[in-house]
């Protein structure tokens, strides 16, 4: 896996026609992209199949943005992800935020849905993070290291991202300081470590990460790439993100 992952999460935005066009104005842009980043571009579910043509034979990855947890069955409106791998679907976004918080999935829920991931061969990116009302009170830490080990149970780390996202940073334009950032992931990693190699993980960062603001969060010893929303709906403002200027002292903390 490459050591620096940016995502694009589209969530609802983008159909068929607007991806394809998408696509065509930001692929040629990342021939500059330097070597140690993979792109994964996460449309919805009904884009996934312009997307894979859009990039295929490029460096660019596609992702789907969630996951039914059975092999297949009468889940009217679910996607399987053995149909995700036999698409071409590589990744998958699971556990994020509006997920849990919008459709009542719980840590149990996102575990399975990861181990069907892992089982077809699709790298889950499993989303974790506290409310305001958590890290208000304090629970930050704790509300994320539980999310981490219900999540990670039973899975094989060597084919797996995390993505920490502070609930209360997602759309807001409040973006997590780098420092409060790297507490978390630390905190993430410290989790993975009981798991087994920590090192295998990357752990990204999301929550309003803009052009401005990638270069520090990028800077920080265990963040290992970033899982964006809104800035990554424009080709500008995303091409801007993907090729940051590292600034690390550090180097990536992924090997
Ligand atoms: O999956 C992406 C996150 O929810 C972040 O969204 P945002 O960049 O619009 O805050």
């Amino acid at each position: 896996m490459k050591s620096t992952i940016i995502v694009a999460n589209w969530k609802m935005h983008h159909g068929p026609g607007q991806t394809r066009r998408y696509l065509e104005a930001f692929v040629p842009l990342m021939k500059d992209l330097p070597v140690d980043r993979q792109v994964i571009i996460c449309p919805p579910s009904i884009s996934l199949a312009a997307a894979l043509e859009a990039t295929g034979g490029t460096p660019i990855k596609v992702g789907a943005q969630n996951v039914h947890q059975q092999e297949s069955g009468a889940y009217t409106g679910e996607i399987s992800a053995a149909m995700l791998a036999e698409a071409g679907v590589e990744y998958a976004i699971v556990g994020h935020s509006e997920r849990r918080q919008l459709f009542g999935e719980t840590d149990s829920l996102v575990n399975q849905k990861a181990l069907a991931l892992q089982n077809c061969g699709v790298l889950p990116i499993v989303c974790v993070g506290e409310t305001l009302e958590q890290r208000q009170s304090g629970e930050a830490q704790a509300t994320v290291r539980q999310q981490v080990e219900a999540a990670v149970a039973g899975l094989d780390l060597q084919r797996l991202c995390i993505a920490y996202e502070p609930v209360w940073a997602i759309g807001t334009g409040q973006t997590a300081t780098p420092e409060d950032a790297q507490e978390i992931h630390s905190v993430v990693r410290d989790v993975l470590r009981s798991f087994g190699d920590a090192t295998a993980v990357p752990v990204l960062y999301g929550g309003s990460v803009k052009p401005d603001s990638v270069d520090e969060l990028m800077a920080q010893p265990d963040i290992n790439g970033a899982l964006v929303g809104g800035a990554s709906l424009l080709v500008e403002s995303f091409q801007r993100i993907c090729c940051y200027q590292s600034i690390s002292p550090f180097g990536r903390g992924v090997e």
